[in-house]
């Protein structure tokens, strides 16, 4: 059991570099089969965003950690991204992308991807230009927070983006819980949550930093996102390959959740 002291201690060690290549570099980053773990979030993600149900002024994206692709369909459908992590290191990792500057994280792999799959003959530099155009802020946050931002989000968000963070700085079932109400405050009634996050998953390592993770099974999710006062709209699951089982985590699979906060909220 991990103490939410002993987990901010580990953030302390976070390397954003280690990360990305512990998962959005090959083995994990392969795009050649939809058995693969990145095209199967990558398309959950444009399905669920292609209807166009899913969209407003403002998108919230919690714990972004310094990854952007989980945006990439979203975009489209939102006149500002607000990205938001509990690090300086992730937020300036962030920072660097969306200015264009060198040294940033390579994302043309995902975003050629997600071009491809959304099926419009985008060229995928316009893609680029409309994420970095309407990724307007980058924040602070803690999601143990009632007011995760520090403040009230003015007017809240249309709607909640969240990938694989709230299970991973829970120390367990309860913490994710009010994590997942607390980031519900951002969200207006009405307003849409996608999260994407993993199943059975106790740790990974991100550098120096070995993190503990609360295991969760699809269940775990159903019944927090109902306890959180969410209502569910669709719930999937993807099964880690072993070819994917790399060491970086211990992680079983993936879960994509599509939620809706009630009107009357
Ligand atoms: N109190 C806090 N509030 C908000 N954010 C916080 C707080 N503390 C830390 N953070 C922030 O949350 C963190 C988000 S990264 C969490 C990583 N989750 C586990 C990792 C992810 C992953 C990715 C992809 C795949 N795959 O198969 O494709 C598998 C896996 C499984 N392992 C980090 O950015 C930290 O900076």
């Amino acid at each position: 059991m991990s103490s939410p002291a002993a987990l901010r201690e580990g953030y302390e060690h976070f390397d954003p570099r280690a990360y990305l290549r512990n998962n959005y570099l090959p083995p994990r980053a392969d795009f050649s089969s939809e058995e693969f773990v990145v095209p199967w979030k990558l398309r959950c993600l444009a399905e669920t965003f292609a209807s166009g149900e899913i969209r407003g002024r403002t998108l919230i994206d919690v714990g972004s950690g310094p990854t952007i692709y989980q945006l990439l369909s979203a975009c489209d459908h939102f006149e500002e991204i607000v990205a938001t992590d509990y690090l300086a290191v992730n937020r300036e990792e962030l920072g660097r992308w969306a200015r264009g500057e060198p040294g940033a994280f390579d994302w043309s792999p995902f975003i050629q991807h997600v071009c491809k799959i959304e099926g419009r003959g985008e060229p995928w530099q316009d893609k680029e230009r409309r994420l970095r155009q309407r990724l307007r802020r980058i924040l602070p946050i803690d999601v143990h927070r009632p007011e995760p931002l520090g403040a009230p989000l003015l007017p809240r968000a249309d709607a909640l983006l969240s990938a694989f963070c709230l299970e991973a700085v829970s120390p367990d079932r309860a913490a994710f819980v009010r994590a997942l109400a607390h980031v519900g405050n951002l969200l207006r009634p009405g307003g849409h949550a996608v999260l994407l996050g993993a199943l059975g998953e106790s740790f990974y390592l991100a550098g120096p930093a070995r993190l503990p993770v609360v295991p969760l099974e699809e269940s775990d999710v159903r019944e927090a996102l109902a306890a959180a006062g969410f209502a569910l709209r669709e719930l999937r699951s993807y099964a880690m390959p072993p070819a994917l089982r790399t060491g970086v985590d211990d992680v079983d699979g993936v879960f994509f959740a599509h939620a809706q906060k009630p009107l009357e909220g």
